[in-house]
């Protein structure tokens, strides 16, 4: 589901998260492993301030492995913890609530000494649309003892799925925007899958992605699609798609748009491999590769 936001809807969005927040010990924010910062909250760290943080790098089982890492490198930077997750099949999860415990652990030192006992370690997961927010509370649900039914203290829509003894996770999680306004961050989105196609210009995302793939994954663009050698630009590249997916139209032309579809089909079925479409670098550089050329009308 791809939420149109607009300031009424962030204004709204920001305003539930912060009122569920106060229930709230500990903070997972949930981020796309391919492309962490264009899939997080340019507000994140006023929305949830100095609460205990972990950050899940979600999708990981379709990112590549050493953007992964210096993903994991950059947010160790920042001083925040964080772990490559994949929650369709759960791979990373079950170290989850040893990490929510450890970041408590201050927290509840400070509760024990004012002579406050026996509350549960409460957990929220925080994302944008699509993240996989749902599939994340489904797999923690599974792991969990039982679902527990509404408590009287709190809120009645809130439920709290409980994680063993100390933990629960608050099973509705915060909805955030991502940050629209760049452009980069819009195609990487796009090209995750993130906005709906009726949305997005095929071709402009294809390009980025093709751009992107020629610097980082060169011998598999060759390979897939049976290349004697790179081509020069990457106008030529999706036009040697466009040829072997038989995209053509009268004159011999190809249709650029039918080819930029489907290569962004095969792309996020995996056929191109494991992918990321942002690393750390990419954020210090002057022209981003892929950047969008705009022709002189
Ligand atoms: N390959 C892979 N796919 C995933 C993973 N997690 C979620 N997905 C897929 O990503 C899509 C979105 O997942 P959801 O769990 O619905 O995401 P959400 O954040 O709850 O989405 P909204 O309801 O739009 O806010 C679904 O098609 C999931 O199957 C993962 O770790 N790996």
């Amino acid at each position: 589901m791809t939420i149109q936001w607009f300031p009424g809807h962030m204004a709204k969005a920001r305003r539930q998260v912060t009122e569920k927040l106060k229930l709230i010990d500990v903070v997972i924010e949930l981020l796309d492993a391919r492309l962490p910062l264009s899939s997080r909250n340019p507000m994140i760290d006023e929305i949830v301030s100095d609460k205990p943080r972990l950050i899940l790098l979600n999708k990981a089982d379709l990112a590549d492995e050493r953007a992964t890492d210096e993903w994991i490198a950059y947010f160790r930077k920042e001083g925040i913890r964080t772990l490559p997750i994949d929650a369709l099949s759960g791979k990373g999860v079950s170290k989850l609530p040893e990490m929510c415990k450890e970041l408590a652990a201050d927290m509840l030192a400070k509760r024990s000494e004012r002579g406050m006992q026996g509350r549960a370690i409460r957990i929220m997961i925080l994302g944008i649309p699509n993240v996989g927010k749902s599939s994340l509370i489904n797999r923690l649900s599974k792991r969990s003892v039982a679902a527990t039914g509404d408590r009287p203290a709190v809120t009645k829509a809130q439920q709290w799925v409980k994680m063993g003894d100390t933990l629960e996770l608050l099973d509705t999680p915060g909805i955030l925007w991502p940050k629209f306004e760049d452009q980069m961050v819009g195609l990487r989105l796009a090209a995750s899958g993130a906005i709906k196609d009726e949305l997005i210009d095929f071709t402009e995302v294809a390009l980025f992605v093709i751009s992107y793939m020629m610097h980082y994954y060169p011998e598999r663009l060759i390979e897939r699609f049976k290349l004697k050698e790179l081509p020069e630009d990457r106008v030529e590249m999706l036009e040697e798609i466009g040829k072997k997916r038989g995209c053509l139209v009268s004159g011999g032309n190809i249709d650029y748009d039918k080819a930029a579809e489907i290569f962004l089909r095969e792309l996020r079925s995996g056929k191109l491999g494991t992918i990321s479409v942002e690393r750390p670098i990419d954020w210090e550089m002057d022209e981003p590769i892929g950047k969008p050329v705009s022709f002189p009308e």
